[in-house]
């Protein structure tokens, strides 16, 4: 039976395993804050050496928790599980495995999401799986983009995509991702997968090295842990058998990363000997009425106001979506109000304003076919998403986007970042100048100011390409990670909150998790969800249409607007 909790509860038994489940705004995050203080305060088993791990799904939750733990951070170790499974367990330990798995340790320097599709490499990578027949490389750059390492019928790991990716008439060859794989660890290239890969690997051929992660660990804790992937729960299984207390904090509700393995599930049946469980049933965040509204989408959790104030219903705004932003604004009283879409391309479109037409969000990889000239790709590509990234103040990966450019020709990395670094300041001075550009003018542009190099667009399906389209299509395109702007995915908007929320769906049929709401089953619904759920005061959700038997379904719950 799970104990119910509020989020000021004390634990006195702070040496047993736990699982803290509750609906969104129940104040999981701030109670696993106020619960490692309490471990600092009374645990016997930490020094200097010895700390709390703690968990999060983001860089930027790590940053939430770290502010809020303030003085109390010197003895915890926040980070992600990648960045922490590297630090302790790849990074120290890869020299086991290094020659079973080709990994060039001397040359490898943290992990990234590089997926390595050159020409010359994809070359070396057809000869050697034997696929001599495919020319699609934007197929197979997208086959390479969409891997992931799974467990097979044995319970080993195995690299594999969802879906066949057909080249032409030819499927490719399931076993030729491992070759790919090894081909970039050759080159000391990690994935963020692969450091799941190699920790699971480590920790499963060396047991001491959980040994060593307990010694140092006495205290690990997770939250969002419902997002975690299967590798991920078993390697905290594995650190959980002995030593060292595991807390995992999560909302089945909440699970939104099946793309990279996760499975709601996984919350639901983790467990660990003597887990004592906690359920929290308030909702410390939204009004009444907002309440309201999440109660309508989720039947099997009580949602209890706690701030008790009752709010405006919530609108549904049919219509045009920028018409439907503005409202939005006009009854939060100008307040700043929060776009969330399902896709990126249309929160980089809310960005520009732009209200819809045809957006096109395959740029890139049209790119990659069209133009099979890899240098002149690449400046354009990698100045692109440099500055559109700078201009979401996200400086580091743009430097990382435009050191790309000078990979092959400039050894030395320390020399590559002065030059993106120089590239960027020049690009962001003008962006007034090329914002507006067609590609093929912003290509002359940069050929002209920057890097003559590259070369001339004289004719054939690369110039058209440029010709038709411009900067700002290209731009919409631009994946920013951890985006912190007004206008963000739903993804980018996990674990936070914010006083005024606009949902923007594109079809009245996105709206199905109000009419038939499935959180089960459906991680669409579940999506919404978490949309709905991150507005404290003011909820309007956008949509282009609404049918009539809709619109009286949802009355009472919502108000509905024609805009
Ligand atoms: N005991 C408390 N005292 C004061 N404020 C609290 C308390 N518990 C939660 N809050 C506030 O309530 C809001 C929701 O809390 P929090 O973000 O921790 O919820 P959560 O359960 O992690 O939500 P979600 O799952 O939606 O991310 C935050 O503004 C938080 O500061």
């Amino acid at each position: 039976m799970d104990m119910q909790i509020d989020s000021n509860h004390i634990v006195s038994n702070i040496e047993q395993h736990f699982k803290v489940s509750a609906g969104p705004g129940a104040g999981k995050t701030h109670w696993l804050v106020q619960h490692i203080k309490n471990v600092l305060h009374n645990s016997k088993r930490l020094s200097k050496t010895r700390k709390i791990a703690c968990i999060t799904y983001t860089n930027v939750a790590v940053e939430t928790i770290l502010d809020r733990l303030g003085n109390y951070s010197d003895h915890v170790e926040v980070s992600t599980i990648h960045s922490f499974l590297y630090k302790h367990i790849v990074k120290p330990y890869a020299v086991f495995i290094a020659d079973e798995y080709g990994l060039n340790i001397e040359i490898m320097d943290g992990h990234d999401d590089t997926i390595l599709s050159n020409y010359s490499f994809l070359e070396e990578w057809k000869k050697k799986t034997r696929q001599f027949t495919i020319s699609e490389y934007n197929v197979v750059h997208d086959a390479f983009s969409n891997l992931k390492w799974k467990y097979d019928s044995n319970m080993d790991l195995i690299c594999k995509t969802d879906r066949p990716f057909k080249a032409g008439k030819y499927s490719i060859k399931n076993d030729s991702y491992f070759e790919y794989k090894l081909m970039t660890w050759e080159r000391g290239i990690i994935h963020h997968d692969d450091v799941l890969f190699f920790s699971y690997k480590i920790i499963h051929k060396f047991p001491f090295v959980l040994e060593v992660l307990r010694a140092k660990f006495p205290y690990f804790f997770i939250d969002e842990f419902q997002d975690s992937n299967p590798i991920q729960v078993n390697i905290i299984q594995k650190i959980g058998e002995r030593e060292t207390t595991i807390g995992i904090i999560g909302d089945i509700a909440q699970s939104i990363y099946g793309f990279q393995g996760a499975d709601p599930s996984q919350f639901s049946s983790f467990t660990l000997n003597g887990m004592q469980s906690y359920e929290m049933i308030q909702n410390r965040r939204s009004t009444n009425s907002i309440i309201n509204a999440l109660k309508l989408v989720r039947k099997d959790l009580e949602q209890k106001p706690f701030r008790n104030k009752q709010g405006e219903l919530p609108k549904i705004l049919c219509g045009d979506r920028i018409v439907a932003y503005t409202q939005a604004q006009v009854y939060s009283s100008q307040e700043n109000v929060i776009t969330l879409s399902r896709n990126n391309i249309t929160a980089n479109a809310m960005k520009q304003h732009y209200n819809g037409g045809q957006l096109n969000n395959k740029l890139f990889n049209e790119l990659q076919t069209q133009d099979t000239n890899t240098e002149r790709r690449l400046v354009i590509s990698s100045c692109v998403k440099g500055v559109e990234m700078a201009r979401e103040r996200k400086f580091k990966d743009a430097i990382k986007e435009l050191m790309a450019i000078y990979k092959r020709n400039v050894r030395d990395k320390e020399d590559r970042k002065k030059k993106a670094l120089n590239d960027l300041h020049f690009l962001m001075e003008r962006y007034d100048v090329f914002k507006g550009m067609s590609l093929l003018n912003f290509h002359s542009f940069l050929k002209r100011e920057r890097f003559s190099d590259i070369s001339n667009l004289s004719k054939g399906g690369a110039k058209t390409f440029y010709e038709n389209h411009s900067y700002q299509d290209l731009a919409l395109c631009v994946r920013v990670h951890e985006d912190l702007s007004s206008h963000r995915t739903i993804h980018n908007a996990k674990g936070d909150e914010f006083n005024n929320v606009l949902l923007l769906v594109n079809d009245e049929k996105d709206l199905d998790f109000l009419n038939s709401p499935n959180l089960q089953v459906d991680e669409e619904h579940r999506i919404a969800y978490v949309a709905l759920s991150r507005a404290r005061e003011r909820l309007f959700i956008s949509t282009p249409s609404l049918d009539l038997k809709t619109r009286k379904k949802l009355e009472g719950v919502f108000s509905i607007e024609d805009v």
